[in-house]
């Protein structure tokens, strides 16, 4: 373990790296008020990345392990501050330039005064917002960024309004249901009170269903979890022929089939999920992608319909289902399969030994893909995971 001073020093040569690119570029230093380094050339990424790393090392251990620990024991503080922002909007009450009055914000959020003030200057200790006098308020870059770009909001209302909740039902539902694997015999349905399985009771709530698919796309934005690394991680020119069809299993509102549609040139992307969801991808397709996305409602835990595509993908949907489901769905492929057929599965996939660096805690960095050709048998899925020929 370094020390506090290595530490330090770490942390001062890459803070230059990045204020010396910054200045380079003619850019303000970076400040609570305006992101500078939001788009930064890849090969400083992995500077801001030790940056983080090294700074929140030398943080816990200048806490220790009282002060560190109380930081996680107290941080459902601010969710909550956050959660009440986005429930009130209160956001989108302060002007986005200029400032406004606690009151104001109170007589349009509908929320008392003094509980307007309690929360934000709460969500103030992390920069959310700011106070410009005593008694009114004026953006920060990460209020600011709540108010204007709705991804980012519905981001916020997925994880502090809907899987929040859920996690603090955990323990109920491990208590009650043990690991059974059955998808409405989880945290998620206890906290809704419903014998529905998570992606059928969104079904019956379009604007949560909506709110989740933007939300996803939004996380996508980052660069561990943008989709480039699915771009580069198959050869995508190698099925990219006229009559080519991909389908993409569980493809929510579309938004991955659009980033491929953009990469590709013949291919075209059948994207199945539920009948509300693929109703709603359907009506926000950009006119663009006319004619090489398409939507179709399918269950996948039915068998396909679809003859013979090029690629079946399935992004992001695996870790979501305990492996008897996983089985299922990859049976239910096989009638449809000839030989070439792939099967590709694109998921995160967790390290084996644990995980201290903070900017890897939010998912790895390194997704795989599996590339699954030839002629499917079920008991090869099954057993081998590798090679299916
Ligand atoms: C975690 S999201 C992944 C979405 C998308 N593939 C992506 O990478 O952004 C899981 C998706 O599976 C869909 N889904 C859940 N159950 C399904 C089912 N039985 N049949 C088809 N799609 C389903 C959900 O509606 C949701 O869009």
């Amino acid at each position: 373990m370094s020390s506090l001073t290595t530490l330090a020093e770490e942390i001062l040569a890459n803070a230059k790296r990045l204020d010396e690119h910054l200045s380079s570029q003619h850019l303000s230093a970076t400040s609570f008020d305006h992101d500078s380094l939001a788009d930064l050339p890849s090969e400083l990424e992995s500077t801001r990345k030790a940056l983080i790393d090294s700074t929140q090392t030398l943080k816990q251990l200048s806490q220790g392990p009282v002060g560190s620990s109380m930081e996680i024991i107290f941080n459902w503080t601010d969710l909550l501050s956050l959660r009440v922002i986005y429930e009130f909007k209160l956001s989108q009450a302060v002007p986005i330039e200029g400032s406004t009055t606690y009151r104001d914000i109170s007589s349009k959020s509908g929320l008392p005064e003094p509980l307007v003030r309690r929360f934000m200057r709460h969500a103030m200790g992390n920069h959310i917002f700011a106070e410009a006098s005593p008694d009114s308020v004026r953006h920060t870059a990460a209020s600011r960024m709540m108010a204007t770009d709705p991804g980012f909001f519905d981001a916020v209302g997925l994880e502090a309004s809907e899987l929040a909740p859920t996690a603090g039902r955990v323990i109920e539902a491990l208590k009650r249901y043990g690991d059974s694997g059955e998808p409405n015999e989880t945290a998620f349905s206890m906290a809704n009170e419903t014998a529905l399985p998570i992606y059928q009771f969104l079904g019956q709530h379009p604007e949560r269903a909506r709110r989740f698919g933007s939300g996803m796309r939004f996380f996508t934005k980052g660069e561990s979890w943008d989709l480039k690394h699915l771009a580069s991680g198959f050869d995508w020119a190698s099925v990219d022929r006229p009559g080519a069809t991909v389908v993409d299993v569980g493809g929510n509102n579309g938004s991955v089939s659009q980033f491929l549609a953009r990469s590709t040139r013949h291919i075209t992307f059948i994207v199945q999920d539920l009948p509300g969801t693929v109703e709603q991808g359907r009506a926000s397709l950009p006119v663009e992608f006319q004619g090489r996305i398409e939507f179709m409602a399918h269950d996948f835990f039915t068998e396909q319909t679809l003859q013979s595509p090029d690629v079946y993908l399935f992004r992001w949907i695996m870790h979501n289902w305990s492996d008897p489901y996983c089985v299922k769905m990859l049976q239910n492929l096989i009638p449809t399969m000839r030989h070439g057929s792939r099967i590709l599965i694109y998921e995160y996939v967790l390290e084996d030994t644990p995980e201290t660096r903070l900017t890897e805690k939010m998912g790895p960095y390194v997704s795989i893909l599996c590339e699954f050709s030839g002629v499917v048998h079920s008991e090869k899925l099954v057993t081998d995971g590798t090679s299916l020929d």
